[in-house]
């Protein structure tokens, strides 16, 4: 049997006095859709960033198909679609250039594309349904839109493991269901979804399985079973027995 594509075994991270993860453990197998659930602060982007190798957890270790995480990130293979919040829209750049930058890991150092580059830039733009908005500057796009931007540059990157930060926060519903589709079709031909998100309606249809998180995963199951209403109960609520 291959590797898992993710494995997170027993992480810390700290941020000075705040304990972010507190020994949390997660394994997604190739080919999967999960959803991490859990409140703000709850250690969501913690996690993405122990993932791609960008904080070092003070215990524990992570293994993405079997190598280190940063060798991992560094060689392509993890593409991560940012909070909204934490992009600089005024940047003029056109929603073909930001697609693009998926394509620079294999491009040489003038960055000068192929055809290979062009034909991957203009697949994953017309999989986002953007081919249309194509030069236009990303900072007139919706907030919708922007999300999809960034998911065709993971596209484009040929990434085999796709994490997302609150996909769907502020986003129309024709965005919602493309992206949706979309990331279905990424997992059937065999990449690897993790998308972090305290929106549970979009659960159901796009997750194979959810990991509730409050400061470590308290539970990894179907959608159906860890979003009951107890089990919710356990990330949701401040003094729930999911916080020590
Ligand atoms: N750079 C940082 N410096 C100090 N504390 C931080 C830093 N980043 C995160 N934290 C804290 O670590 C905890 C976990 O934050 P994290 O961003 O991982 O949670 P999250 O579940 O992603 O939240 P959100 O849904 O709001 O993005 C929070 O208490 C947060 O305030």
């Amino acid at each position: 049997m291959s590797e898992p594509a993710v494995e997170v075994m027993d992480v810390s991270v700290r941020y000075g006095d705040v304990v972010a993860l507190d020994s949390a453990s997660l394994v997604v197998e190739t080919g999967r859709v999960c959803a991490l659930i859990g409140m703000n602060g709850s250690g969501k982007s913690t996690l993405f960033k122990a993932v791609m190798g960008l904080v070092r957890p003070r215990t524990g270790q992570v293994r993405l198909f079997g190598t280190d995480p940063a060798t991992s990130r560094r060689s392509g293979e993890v593409a991560y679609v940012p909070q909204a919040e934490t992009v600089d829209w005024t940047f003029p750049l056109r929603v073909r250039d930001v697609v693009a930058m998926g394509r620079y890991g294999r491009m040489s150092a003038l960055r000068r594309s192929r055809p290979a580059d062009r034909t991957a830039v203009a697949q994953a733009l017309h999989q986002v349904e953007l081919t249309e908005l194509a030069e236009r500057q990303i900072g007139e796009l919706s907030g919708g839109q922007r999300k999809r931007v960034f998911v065709a540059r993971g596209i484009a990157q040929e990434a085999r493991l796709l994490l997302l930060d609150e996909p769907f926060s502020g986003v129309d519903k024709r965005s919602e269901a493309t992206m949706t589709d979309v990331l279905r079709e990424r997992a059937a031909t065999g990449h690897t979804v993790i998308i972090a998100t305290h929106d549970l309606t979009a659960v159901h249809e796009l997750a194979d399985e959810a990991a509730l998180m409050h400061k470590r995963v308290i539970m990894h199951a179907s959608p159906r079973d860890v979003l009951r209403p107890e089990n919710l109960a356990l990330a949701f609520t401040p003094s729930g027995a999911g916080q020590e």
